[in-house]
C-alpha cells in the first residue's frame, strides 16, 4: 500500500533545542536508508528511515502541507515536523541529497 518514491543514505539527526546541538536519531549513530513513501490509497506521504546496521527506525515523519524543507548545505537538509521537532538529514553524497530534495519538492507541490 506504500511505494518508495526515492531513497538515500543519510545520518538522521534530531536537534536538541535545550542543549543547542544535533543528536543522532535513535539509539546509535549510523547511516540510515531514508525513503519518501507514498501511501497510494489515501495519497499521503511520509519520510521513513531505517539504520543500515540493525534496521532500527530512525525517522517516521509525515510530510504535511506547508512543510518548509531547508537545504542548509548541499548535503545537510532539515525541516520541522508538526510538533516542531527539527530533523536533519546528513546525506552521504550530494547526488543522493539532490534526488531526495527533488522528490520532496515535487511531493510538497502536490499537497
Ligand atoms: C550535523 C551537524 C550539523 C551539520 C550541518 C550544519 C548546517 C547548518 N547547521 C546548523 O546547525 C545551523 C547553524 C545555526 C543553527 C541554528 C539553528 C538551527 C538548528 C535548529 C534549526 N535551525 C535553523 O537554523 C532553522 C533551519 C530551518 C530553516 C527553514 C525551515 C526549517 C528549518 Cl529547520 N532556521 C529556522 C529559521 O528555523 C540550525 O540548523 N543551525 C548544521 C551544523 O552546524 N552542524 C554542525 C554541528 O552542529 O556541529
Amino acid at each position: 500500500s506504500e511505494q518508495s518514491l526515492v531513497s538515500a543514505r543519510a545520518s538522521v539527526m534530531v536537534y536538541d533545542d535545550s542543549h543547542k546541538r544535533w543528536l543522532p536519531s535513535g539509539t546509535s549513530q549510523g547511516i540510515s536508508k531514508v525513503h519518501i513513501y507514498q501511501h497510494v490509497i489515501n495519497n499521503t506521504f511520509r519520510v521513513v528511515g531505517r539504520k543500515l546496521q540493525d534496521h532500527e527506525v530512525s525517522i517516521n515523519c509525515a510530510i504535511l502541507r506547508g512543510l518548509k524543507y531547508n537545504q542548509a548545505t548541499p548535503t545537510f537538509h532539515q525541516w520541522r515536523d508538526n510538533r516542531q521537532v527539527v530533523f536533519g538529514l546528513n546525506f552521504s553524497s550530494k547526488e543522493e541529497a539532490d534526488s531526495f530534495a527533488q522528490t520532496m519538492m515535487v511531493v510538497l507541490d502536490t499537497l
